[in-house]
């Protein structure tokens, strides 16, 4: 079944729309990696689908368009997580996490045991449980990226929109991140749609990939299409090879002429 349907997307920041025609589909469950260069339009296509910038086009959302959500329906049923969104210092890492159960709170209400046990057991996935109480001043690169997923995934909606997820993580880190966002789209359902520079990464986690260039998509479909040596040459700039693996893993693989 079709979660997110894009038919014709544009959008930008005022001027000329900086994304146009943009049509895709992601099926419930799915994971779609949107891949492309520096300046592609990839961050400006995941915030309208995001419903945060104003655009052109259609983007529906288990039927509804998502236009036509409230705020709080958004919230619920959307999770976004910017590649640098701006934290409040002061808060530790729980207080953070539990910002993710706000939309699910009644108004005025304060997070009760449910919302604590699910943001515990998000930061005991994400190797946050020591670091709990500590101040988000006191965090490291990668920890504070950690936390901003926390966040997201506290707010368990059924469709995850991360720009970057894995910047400034050790591979260690990001593998298991990325195998956590899995499990949740294989055991929940829950959709994927996110942005990933690492290309090894998005065609051994993503079961599809938009390539943008310029703002427009230049190529999607399975990552063993859209990863060629000539697409990566053409709107990358980049050599590079690629590698199959016998277990339908997919590398690419910087390579330098000398
Ligand atoms: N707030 C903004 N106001 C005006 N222009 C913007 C704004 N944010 C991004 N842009 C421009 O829109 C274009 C696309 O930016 P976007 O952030 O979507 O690219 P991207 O593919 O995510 O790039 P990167 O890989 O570098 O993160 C760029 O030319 C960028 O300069």
């Amino acid at each position: 079944m079709t979660a997110l349907r894009l038919k014709g997307v544009s959008a930008g920041y005022g001027g000329d729309p900086v994304v146009s025609g943009v049509d895709a589909s992601v099926a419930e469950g799915g994971w779609l990696a949107i891949v492309g260069p520096n300046g592609a339009g990839k961050s400006t296509l995941l915030k309208a689908v995001a419903g945060l910038l104003p655009g052109g086009g259609e983007i529906t959302l288990h039927g509804s368009n998502v236009k036509s959500l409230s705020h709080k329906e958004k919230a619920r049923e959307i999770g976004y997580s910017p590649q640098s969104p701006s934290m409040p210092d002061g808060l530790t890492v729980t207080d953070y996490a539990l910002l993710g159960r706000t939309p699910h709170l009644g108004a005025l209400a304060r997070e009760g045991s449910q919302d604590l046990s699910i943001v515990e057991d998000v930061l005991a996935r994400l190797d946050l449980g020591a670091l709990a109480a500590r101040p988000l001043r006191t965090l490291s690169g990668g920890e504070r990226q950690r936390t901003v997923l926390a966040r997201v995934l506290a707010q368990r909606t059924r469709l995850l929109l991360l720009d970057e997820p894995t910047t400034g993580l050790d591979i260690g880190h990001a593998q298991a991140l990325l195998e956590l966002v899995d499990r949740l789209r294989r055991e929940d359902g829950t959709t994927v749609v996110s942005t990933l520079h690492d290309l090894t990464f998005a065609a051994q986690f993503a079961d599809q990939l938009l390539l943008m260039h310029d703002g427009e998509v230049v190529a999607d479909g399975a990552p063993r299409e859209v990863l060629t040596p000539g697409a990566l040459a053409a709107y990358y700039g980049a050599e590079t090879e690629i590698l199959h693996g016998t277990d339908g893993n997919l590398v690419v693989v910087p390579t330098r002429k000398r």
